[in-house]
């Protein structure tokens, strides 16, 4: 297909602001799906996603559009996620395409990764067209957005679209400003091949399928391919676009975006951001790829039956086929026992992880309190990476311990400005930059990261009613006052429930969460003492009052099913417990800090 013809371009938004909801419209509107395929959100294909109308996975659908100018046009159309912690996600898309479509409520107006995907797009040098979406609600006011939009991103949005992904309004007008606005793609058809590897998965039936941009080149089935950074060559058996449904073609040449699939078993031979060449005909230079993903978020997750150790092996294994950016590795607790410690990108990352284990894989899950890794100096001179807070050394043996400092960027509405600065002070946050621009304010801070994996997003939105919004980005590792926190049971410390927290909250914290872990552990048949230490130093104690009832007693005579069902609760209820010395701990326990307020 001449490439003249051939527009790539993505959707960016800030989270609901109608990102999937335009997709699936443009989709409709080039006849790509009927209407009863259209009630389900079809690019976000994952059940989960759909629960929690989150994009997770990008995806991509080549459009036929037929312009006024009577030709007809290939629109590649590439689906990115809105959410902070998928921001890898969206550059990756982005890196693909010519164009991007900055999608903009015009009922809310600007907002934090509204920003931060543009400036993402501006970077990569792709063009960005702004379109204000939902203005069929009473609320909007496309005027004061477009405003919005040039005041605080730098971009002219006076021509910006204006549309409704609801009813259909401007999906037409939207259509035309890609084909003219976003410029053609300019590879070579005649050059060795390049394509870039967007995103790759694995599927049941066919192993390995990655979506490619071909930059250089011809990409053909039965052609032999090597991966430029791993070496490994293979033999293409498809290539094909997503019209979203999967369809074979003849080829893809310079310019398109589409599958491919070579019999490839394992992920880790189809890396993201490598290039494929031809084995015959090689390139000389791999194209530019991206950056690996860290992991940002920590936690230890352990089978509540120990001997489910093997299956969680497994699960983690599989999941980690599909997504990258899962780590693990085994670690033992004296506490939990075999379980693993994993890597996410962030907490809502860290949520899907656990949730798909224990819906896909049936999975039950003790899981320790999220942590950052943190770098600590040794007097010897060495620096070490810790990620889980047991795991620091003895403070005779430490220097200094360096926290991972986040800057944020925070739009919040004028009226909430107090309580966002407030907020920020209290995560002993550093205030950098403050603008007012019209009714919306943004605030520049850095933050602890330790303080923001906790419950910063839940209070932001809790002190602003909803409207601040929030993006984040790794600045550096800072020397902090940190100490380590223990919490001992029955006198025995639990290495599950060890933190690290900066020394003028250690105090507060460490009283705060043993009154929070006497509520959570039910009671026993005897005393359990609860006591929050750092070193040698005991900072506050609470005691589990032994049980007196028998749960049983509650049951007269003889109704056997009713004593049943009782003894089954208690059972399904025991399955999210450990059994720590001789407490029973039950997961939220594990979790207490997370209830734990500021001081
Ligand atoms: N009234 C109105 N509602 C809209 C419009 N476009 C989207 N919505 C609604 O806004 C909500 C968010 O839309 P989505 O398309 O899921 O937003 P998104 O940006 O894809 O969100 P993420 O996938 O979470 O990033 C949904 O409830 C949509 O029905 C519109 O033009 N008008």
């Amino acid at each position: 297909m001449s490439q003249n013809l051939i527009r790539n371009f993505s959707i960016i938004a800030h989270i609901d602001h109608g990102k999937s909801t335009l997709a699936d419209r443009l989709i409709q509107h080039c006849g790509g799906l009927s209407e009863r395929e259209m009630e389900a959100q079809v690019l976000d294909s994952m059940d989960l996603e759909k629960e929690r109308g989150i994009t997770i996975k990008a995806q991509t659908a080549a459009l036929a559009y037929k312009a006024k100018d009577g030709q007809t046009y290939r629109l590649n159309l590439i689906d990115t996620p809105g959410h902070v912690d998928f921001s890898y996600e969206v550059s990756r898309s982005l890196s693909a395409c010519e164009g991007a479509l900055l999608v903009v409520d015009a009922s809310q107006g600007v907002e934090a990764q509204t920003v931060a995907n543009c400036y993402t797009a501006i970077d990569l040098g792709v063009e960005v067209i702004p379109v204000l979406n939902k203005i069929d609600l009473p609320a909007a006011d496309p005027d004061r957005v477009a405003g919005e939009i040039e005041d605080i991103v730098g971009i002219d949005a006076t021509d910006a679209v204006r549309a409704s992904a609801k009813t259909g309004i401007g999906i037409e007008e939207i259509l035309e400003v890609v084909v003219k606005q976003v410029p053609p793609p300019r590879g070579d058809e005649r050059a060795p091949l390049k394509a870039l590897i967007i995103d790759s998965w694995f599927d049941n039936y066919v192993g390995v399928v990655m979506l490619v941009r071909v930059v250089d080149g011809v990409l053909r089935p039965k052609d032999k391919i090597r991966f430029m950074a791993t070496g490994a060559q293979y033999l293409t058996e498809h290539v094909g676009v997503f019209t979203p449904k999967s369809v074979d073609q003849p080829q893809l040449s310079a310019g398109e975006v589409g599958f491919v699939i070579a019999g490839i078993k394992e992920l880790k031979s189809a890396q993201v951001g490598d290039t494929v060449t031809l084995v015959d005909n090689p390139a000389a230079e791999p194209l530019p790829g991206f950056k690996k993903v860290q992991s940002q978020v920590f936690a230890g997750l352990y089978p509540v039956e120990s001997h489910d150790f093997e299956a969680l092996r497994d699960a983690l294994t599989k999941l980690q086929l599909n997504d990258a950016a899962l780590q693990f590795e085994p670690e033992v607790s004296q506490a939990l026992g075999f379980g693993f410690r994993c890597g996410f990108l962030g907490l809502l990352h860290m949520d899907i992880v656990q949730e798909r284990l224990e819906r896909e894989y049936d999975m039950d899950l003790i899981t320790t309190a999220p942590t950052v890794v943190y770098e600590v100096v040794q007097k010897d001179g060495t620096i070490i990476n810790v990620e889980n807070p047991s795991k620091l050394p003895e403070p005779s043996k430490i220097e200094e311990i360096r926290e991972p400092i986040i800057t944020a960027t925070i739009f919040v509405p004028e009226e909430y400005v107090g309580n966002v600065i407030t907020l920020c002070n209290q995560k002993r946050g550093v205030q950098l930059d403050m603008q007012y621009h019209g009714r919306q304010v943004m605030l520049r801070y850095d933050l602890p990261m330790n303080e923001v994996v906790m419950d910063f997003f839940d209070k932001l939105k809790s002190t602003s009613r909803g409207y601040a919004s929030l993006d984040y980005e790794f600045k550096e590792f800072r020397a902090g006052d940190l100490v380590k926190l223990d919490i001992l049971v029955n006198s025995e410390k639990v290495d599950a429930l060890s933190l690290i927290v900066h020394r003028a909250s250690s105090v507060y914290r460490g009283r705060e969460l043993a009154a929070k872990m006497r509520e959570l552990i039910p009671r026993q048949m005897f005393d359990v003492a609860v006591q929050a230490a750092i070193g040698a130093n005991i900072i506050a104690r609470e005691n589990v009052k032994a049980m007196r009832k028998n749960v049983l007693a509650k049951c007269y005579g003889g109704d056997i099913t009713r004593k049943k069902k009782l003894l089954e609760k208690q059972k399904a209820g025991k399955r999210r417990m450990k059994q720590v010395g001789n407490v029973e701990i039950p997961q939220e326990a594990f979790l207490a800090i997370l209830q734990v307020s500021d001081k």
